[in-house]
């Protein structure tokens, strides 16, 4: 049993799904990150998933391209939809029960969001996967995840991404970006390190929600956080 964190939430990008690819889901890239979710549950922690949808459809993306923002926002929602049922598969396959909880109805492919239900099949060992974000356009997966990791209690929420953590400044824009090893919301929202958007990171800040950004291609990474040992990541602790 991990003694640092007994219920994580962690937060998976949709592009991080795609691999090598420039669009979809690259089910090697599948299969290790249900790997590294079965390993936590198996161990003892409980795991909560929100995945992105940017492998797929963008909602702002689209909207450019002349679709109206909500439907767009819509389509980007049935994207994470079907990033969640792609996980699920492959936690399945590993021989773990995994649910998807919606926040849109889709009864045919996962049950209605209730966080009380959520945080039951949590304890019972079940990993859970919320999708269709917040269910409302105009937000992110980020927000979901920040929203779901308080109303779930968790212990942490975790951040797994390109870059290895927050930096002064955009690591992909700045070489000379300097990584936080840790710092405080109120730096972090004022600084708007870009990270993770700003309503996702003032939600953490107002609910006391610890945050932690990592490369989610560090194999092993994930099992080093929730056991508290260290990694190159950023921890971002409520004040
Ligand atoms: N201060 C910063 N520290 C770290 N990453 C940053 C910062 N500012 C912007 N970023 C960018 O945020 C991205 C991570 O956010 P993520 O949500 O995973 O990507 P996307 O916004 O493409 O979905 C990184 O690829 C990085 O380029
Ligand atoms: O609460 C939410 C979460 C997501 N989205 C839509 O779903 C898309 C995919 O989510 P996101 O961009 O956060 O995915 P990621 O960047 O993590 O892959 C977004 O662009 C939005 O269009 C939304 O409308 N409301």
């Amino acid at each position: 049993m991990n003694q640092n964190y007994k219920r994580i939430l962690l937060k998976l990008s949709g592009e991080a799904l795609m691999g090598q690819y420039e669009f979809g889901i690259d089910s090697d890239v599948l299969a290790q990150t249900a790997t590294e979710v079965v390993k936590q549950q198996q161990s003892g922690t409980q795991v909560a998933l929100v995945i992105g949808g940017g492998n797929i459809f963008r909602g702002a993306g689209l909207a450019q391209g002349g679709i109206d923002r909500v439907s767009a926002d819509q389509m980007g929602m049935l994207a994470t939809v079907m990033n969640a049922l792609a996980m699920q598969d492959a936690i399945k396959k590993q021989g773990v029960n995994c649910r998807v909880m919606s926040a849109l109805k889709i009864d045919q492919l996962g049950e209605e969001y209730s966080a009380l239900k959520a945080r039951e099949f949590l304890s019972e060992g079940e990993v859970v996967i919320f999708a269709a974000g917040t269910g409302n356009p105009y937000f992110t997966t980020d927000t979901a995840a920040s929203l779901r990791a308080i109303e779930i209690e968790a212990d942490l929420l975790l951040k797994a991404t390109k870059v290895d953590g927050i930096y002064d400044s955009d690591p992909m824009k700045n070489p000379d970006a300097k990584r936080y090893d840790q710092l405080g919301f109120d730096e972090a929202i004022a600084k708007e390190l870009g990270v993770m958007d700003l309503t996702a990171m003032v939600l953490c800040r107002e609910n006391k929600m610890p945050l932690c950004v990592f490369n989610m291609f560090e194999t092993g990474a994930l099992d080093k956080i929730v056991n508290g040992d260290k990694v190159s990541g950023t921890l971002v602790i409520p004040e």
